[in-house]
């Protein structure tokens, strides 16, 4: 790819929700950011400052009213073929902070991995998609030998690999990430951190990283967009940010949530 152009580039979106006949939500105004190659991008604000409909807006599970997202030269905001569309949920994936709400209960964890190589890669024959799920399976720390097991009997962070490796099946670009670890217990929180880390070295993959908790963020991300009430307040990379941030919410942010550190 030419590295001169961004991985995902997002100019001027906007978005509200109606609320009610007479109320108008503006969830986004005016956001502009690009993501780089292999970068991890982190948005942080508090609760409904607009991260995740700025995540979902990429991830086309909302349409903002203007603007333009692009994936590399790509414009996702227009009207796509079903192949268009196909191809754009393929290389964007998303995972939530309740793994449950992306798994089936009644499948395997086989089962479960299986279906994106199904949907995107059907003509590949069984054996290897079922090899590509125990190397899946091992990649994000999960022991192949759990694959007929189901999602009831797995642990909170495991569940969370299996919605991670469901999500990268297919290679994706772009992994938006949102919330997905704040459900869980600080030291599984770090662990699945750490995994995160681990997996954009070894598919270069950039993420978007949603997260109220700038600690956390800070530790992941190389950049950090600050979001606040539907605006995008500042972007600096991650340290910063942190220890030098420009805005007076962002000091508020950092003087709000307790710093841990992670080994
Ligand atoms: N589907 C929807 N319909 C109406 N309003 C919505 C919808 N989704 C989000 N909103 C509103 O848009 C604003 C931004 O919400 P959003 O969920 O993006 O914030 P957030 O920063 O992700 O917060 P949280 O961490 O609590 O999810 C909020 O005022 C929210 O109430």
């Amino acid at each position: 790819m030419n590295n001169t152009i961004p991985l995902l580039s997002v100019q001027n979106v906007s978005l509200s929700f109606k609320q009610s006949r007479h109320h108008q939500v503006h969830a986004l105004k005016n956001i502009s950011f690009s993501i780089k190659q292999g970068e991890i991008f982190g948005l942080v604000g508090e609760s409904g400052s607009g991260k995740s409909t700025m995540g979902r807006a990429i991830a086309r599970l909302v349409t903002p009213q203007t603007g333009s997202i692009k994936l590399e030269t790509r414009e996702l905001l227009c009207k796509m073929t079903s192949k268009e569309r196909l191809d754009s949920s393929r290389d964007i994936q998303m995972i939530f902070q309740d793994p449950m709400s992306a798994l089936n209960p009644k499948w395997t964890v086989m089962q479960m991995l299986l279906e994106p190589l199904h949907i995107h890669q059907g003509k590949l024959p069984k054996q290897e998609k079922e090899d590509t799920v125990f190397t899946m399976m091992q990649q994000v720390g999960l022991d192949p030998a759990f694959a007929n097991r189901y999602v009831h009997e797995f642990s909170g962070g495991q569940r969370q690999r299996i919605s991670i490796a469901r999500a990268l099946m297919n290679r994706p670009k772009l992994l938006i990430c949102d919330e997905s670890i704040a459900a869980l217990d600080l030291s599984i929180q770090a662990q699945i951190v750490n995994l995160l880390k681990s997996l954009r070295e070894q598919f270069n993959l950039s993420m978007i990283f949603i997260s109220h908790d700038l600690s956390m963020v800070h530790y992941i991300s190389d950049r950090i967009g600050v979001i606040y009430k539907g605006d995008l307040l500042e972007i600096a990379d991650a340290d910063t940010i942190y220890y030098h941030p420009q805005h007076d919410y962002t000091k508020s942010l950092l003087h709000a949530i307790p710093k841990i550190t992670l080994v």
